[in-house]
């Protein structure tokens, strides 16, 4: 049994682990491996000193604590979890402040506009992507639990990106994390804001709490760094009374009547992607007007590019470079990813899962199907949401022709609570419920005719369901993408797996 040990100081902390043979920091006991330093913290809803023993017996090698505890391994005991940050932050050099950090922040078009904008700088630079999708940098994916990390599993990235010759990393931040202080380690050199609608009311209990939650990702912005706003969102006005002094303000609109520094003029948006003539007038330079494209459809999309836009040129100064990569980029995963059917029907499989992403991914679907084609769609919402899905139910109703409400990661509430709650101001003639996820999707393929175009929305590339409460947990899912190719194969046999494979890649038309 060892002594517990009460450093003074951080330094002396740094030197207990430099005497042990340290692989890695883990906060949660399930996830320890051989050689990590178990760190205790005081959650939301558990006490991880409660998980010293299973951390112990898979391999932690020392503890790190908020008081006193009995352990077979080093225990370094710290002030509060703050400190352990910045223990972490110390035994690997400081990696955020080796980093060129750009956090977006946003109800929606964060992972949009984050993936996009380190793809472009990936044409300059070397570029990291930190959010829901992972962490991807130097041609590695990292499977992430949020779309924010935790401090340590951020730090430990920032590390490796570091290590990878990293230069920049472009990061989702979500109101979850800046209410955590997940972030609170971070100095941004940049941050986006996309637009603040309303989400997560289960957690920040009301609005104008989610909207303050969202603020205070300008306290985490670096002395004169840039603030990039969207000047079609109303928020932005609240954004800008709360900027820093020192901030330089980079503003973005997607209509032509508004003073922002880039703005598209002429756009026509479409499901191909958007032609523009992007207006450039920015800190007092000649103004310029460049014809401009980007290959993400829709209007939303055309905004989400107009902040990459402006996000690549306060890191490089030069937006004409980032008119040319942004012709080129690759589509996001998971984000309106098209399927054309063989019958002249159009599947688009989407992320779009709260209210706010629906209304607009219904609102460009309306906008550009032609008069008598049928928008169907299959969609649920997590059981995070529940207050939030009668109204949703309404809205989906008022907005798709033929609707399939289903199960869309209950998180231990009865699987058919969510989809009853949708139906419950929803027209009932329209809107099922079919609470297998496949089987909505095999329902709805198969009412589709020529010209109609079925919305498969909430899960993106997602291949699992959390049925259950505890997140660690989730169960296999084949995933929308994968369901509507098999439900395409057989509804359509002529055309084999691999036609329609291609047709997912190239029906982006
Ligand atoms: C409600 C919430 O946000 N919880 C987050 C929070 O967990 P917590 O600290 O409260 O955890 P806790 O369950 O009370 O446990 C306390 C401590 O005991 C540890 N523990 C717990 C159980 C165990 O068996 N062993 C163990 O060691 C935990 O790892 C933790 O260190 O801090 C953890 C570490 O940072 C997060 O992983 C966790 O996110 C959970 C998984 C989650 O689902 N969060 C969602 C709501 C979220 O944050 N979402 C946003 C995106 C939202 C969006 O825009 O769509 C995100 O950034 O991911
Ligand atoms: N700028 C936008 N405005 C409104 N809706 C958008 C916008 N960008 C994307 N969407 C819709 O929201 C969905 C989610 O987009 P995206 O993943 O980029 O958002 P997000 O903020 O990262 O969400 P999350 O953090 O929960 O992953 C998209 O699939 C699309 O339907």
């Amino acid at each position: 049994m060892h002594d517990f040990v009460c450093p003074e100081s951080l330094r002396s902390a740094l030197e207990q682990l430099k005497a042990l043979p340290v692989s890695g920091f883990q906060t949660d006991s399930r996830a320890v491996q051989p050689g990590h330093v178990f760190v205790c913290k005081e959650g939301l809803t558990q006490d991880g000193h409660q998980h010293i023993h299973e951390a112990v017996t898979k391999g932690a090698i020392a503890i790190i604590a908020l008081r006193p505890v009995k352990a077979s391994v080093p225990v370094i005991v710290v002030e509060n979890f703050a400190a352990t940050v910045e223990l972490v932050s110390a035994w690997y050099n400081t990696p955020q402040k080796r980093l060129y950090n750009i956090g977006v922040t946003g109800t929606n078009g964060k992972t949009t506009v984050a993936y996009i904008l380190a793809q472009m700088l990936n044409q300059t630079t070397s570029a990291a992507y930190t959010g829901t999708l992972g962490c991807l940098f130097d041609r590695q994916l990292f499977p992430l639990t949020n779309t924010t990390p935790d401090p340590l599993i951020l730090l430990t990235m920032m590390h490796e990106m570091v290590e990878a010759g990293v230069e920049c990393q472009v990061m989702e931040v979500s109101s979850h994390a800046l209410d955590q202080g997940r972030v609170a380690m971070m100095q941004f050199d940049c941050v986006i804001f996309t637009n603040i609608g309303e989400d997560h009311l289960d957690y920040h209990g009301s609005r104008e709490e989610y909207v303050q939650a969202k603020l205070t990702l300008l306290d985490r912005l670096k002395d004169g760094g840039t603030v990039i706003v969207n000047n079609d969102d109303p928020i932005t006005d609240t954004i800008l009374k709360s900027c820093p002094a020192s901030a330089r303000v980079i503003s973005y609109s997607h209509t032509e009547c508004t003073n922002a520094d880039i703005k598209a003029m002429s756009s026509l948006p479409g499901a191909a992607g958007t032609a523009f003539e992007l207006h450039t007038a920015i800190e007092g330079k000649e103004s310029l007007t460049q014809p401009a494209f980007t290959p993400l459809p829709f209007l939303y999309n055309l905004e989400n590019s107009l902040a990459a836009l402006a996000g690549f040129y306060a890191k490089t100064g030069n937006i004409s470079a980032g008119i040319q990569v942004l012709k080129q980029l690759e589509p996001v995963p998971g984000r309106c990813e098209t399927i054309a059917l063989a019958n002249g029907a159009t599947v688009l499989v989407d992320y779009a899962h709260n209210r706010d992403g629906l209304e607009s991914l219904l609102n460009q679907t309306r906008a550009l199907l032609p008069t008598g084609k049928l928008i169907h769609l299959v969609t649920g919402l997590t059981g995070e949401r529940l207050q939030d899905a009668e109204e949703t139910g309404a809205l989906c109703s008022a907005m798709a022709d033929k609707i399939w409400f289903t199960c869309h990661n209950p998180l231990g509430l009865a699987h058919d609570a969510v989809p009853l709650a949708m139906q419950a101001r929803a027209d009932k003639q329209r809107c099922h419920i079919v609470l297998d996820r496949q089987q909505a999707i095999r329902e709805a393929m198969a009412e589709l005719n020529d010209g109609d175009v079925l919305l498969v929305c909430g899960k993106g590339r997602e291949s699992y369901q959390y049925m259950l409460a505890d997140k660690t947990k989730p169960e296999p899912y084949i995933g929308d993408n994968e369901t509507v190719l098999c439900v395409a194969a057989e509804l359509f046999p002529e055309l084999s797996n691999q036609a329609h494979q291609a047709s997912l890649i190239e029906g982006r038309q």
